[in-house]
């Protein structure tokens, strides 16, 4: 397991992984529409004007486009109040054309987010957010899965083999990631600690840790010299800082230290983040199946 002193990690290409799954989601969409007589349907929730996530909406009906779904974008104002949401998501419970359901996040102040997955039908939260999906992860049963966390299992996996007995930590408990991502690592056998804020002695616990998933969003703050020697790091963190009067998208890893002493490590941009749209796209193509009562395609 552990590598050598000194030696630069090898960098995890996520945009290639996702380029690769991506031509085998395209291939099973052209095959789900001609036998269900239409395409998969994702249809998608921007709230408001927030820059990042009018890019991450649009690259997202770009991607189900290419891919030969149909895309459904939904843009309401950073007024809207919650009825006119919790109305447009109950319109796209009922509309058959559309098996995946996702709402941006974040939502502007004063709009309740878990209300409004509570609100999702569970068979089209292809987010993999509501409690129903939630739930389904923690006993071990077939649901859908968070798009990032799943990304990551791919990427580690594909990195790694079999990750049964390995010492996992997550940084990080959020419902996005953090969380399902531990479930996830639980059910590979991995032996999984979750770390937060009020975490004691996070260095001590990152240097025991063969695989380490940062998601944070606090840029660079794992040290480099934290990682043991050997270990696998994904790194889910995107920040843009300021560095020489011009700005730079960081993760929550020093990359560079970190690459003296991992095995393997995602870089930010390219790592993790292309992964999140196509597993987006994998969960949609899940749900169409599903809903279509069709088997559902192994894409591994
Ligand atoms: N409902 C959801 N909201 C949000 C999610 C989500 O999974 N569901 N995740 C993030 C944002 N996100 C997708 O929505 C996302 C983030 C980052 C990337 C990505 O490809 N990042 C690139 C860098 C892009 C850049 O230059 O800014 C990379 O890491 O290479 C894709 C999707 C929060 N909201």
């Amino acid at each position: 397991m552990n590598a050598a002193a000194n030696v630069t990690a090898k960098v995890i290409d996520g945009r290639a992984f996702a380029d690769r799954l991506g031509t085998r989601i395209a291939v099973a969409a052209r095959d789900f529409a001609a036998r269900a007589g239409r395409a998969p349907g994702l249809a998608v929730v921007l709230v408001g004007t927030d820059p990042a996530s009018e890019v991450y909406v649009r690259s997202k009906g770009r991607m189900a486009r290419k891919l030969g779904m149909e895309s459904f974008e939904h843009v309401l104002p950073e007024t809207a109040s919650q009825d006119q949401l919790m109305a447009l998501v109950a319109r796209l419970n009922a509309d058959a054309a559309v098996d995946g359901i996702l709402v941006q996040l974040p939502l502007p102040k004063g709009l309740d987010s878990l209300a409004v997955i509570e609100a999702i039908d569970p068979a089209k939260d292809v987010d993999g957010l509501h409690p129903i999906n939630a739930g389904y992860l923690a006993s071990g049963l077939p649901g859908l899965v968070s798009c990032t966390p799943y990304g990551c299992l791919m990427l580690l996996r594909d990195s790694l083999g079999s990750l049964a007995g390995l010492d996992a930590i997550v940084v990080g408990r959020s419902i996005l990631v953090g969380k399902p991502m531990a479930q996830l690592l639980l059910a590979e056998n991995c032996t999984v600690t979750m770390a937060h804020s009020r975490t004691q002695d996070l260095p001590g616990k990152i240097g025991r840790a063969d695989i380490v998933v940062a998601a944070v969003g606090a840029p660079e703050m794992i040290r480099g010299d934290w990682i043991k020697l050997g270990a696998t790091v994904i790194d889910v963190g995107t920040s843009r800082v300021e560095q020489g009067g011009k700005m730079r998208l960081v993760g929550d890893v020093d990359f560079a230290g970190a690459s003296l002493r991992a095995r393997a490590i995602t870089p930010v941009p390219g790592g993790v983040g292309p992964m999140t749209i196509m597993t987006l796209m994998h969960n949609t193509l899940i749900a169409a199946h599903r809903r279509a009562g069709m088997p559902v395609p192994n894409l591994s």
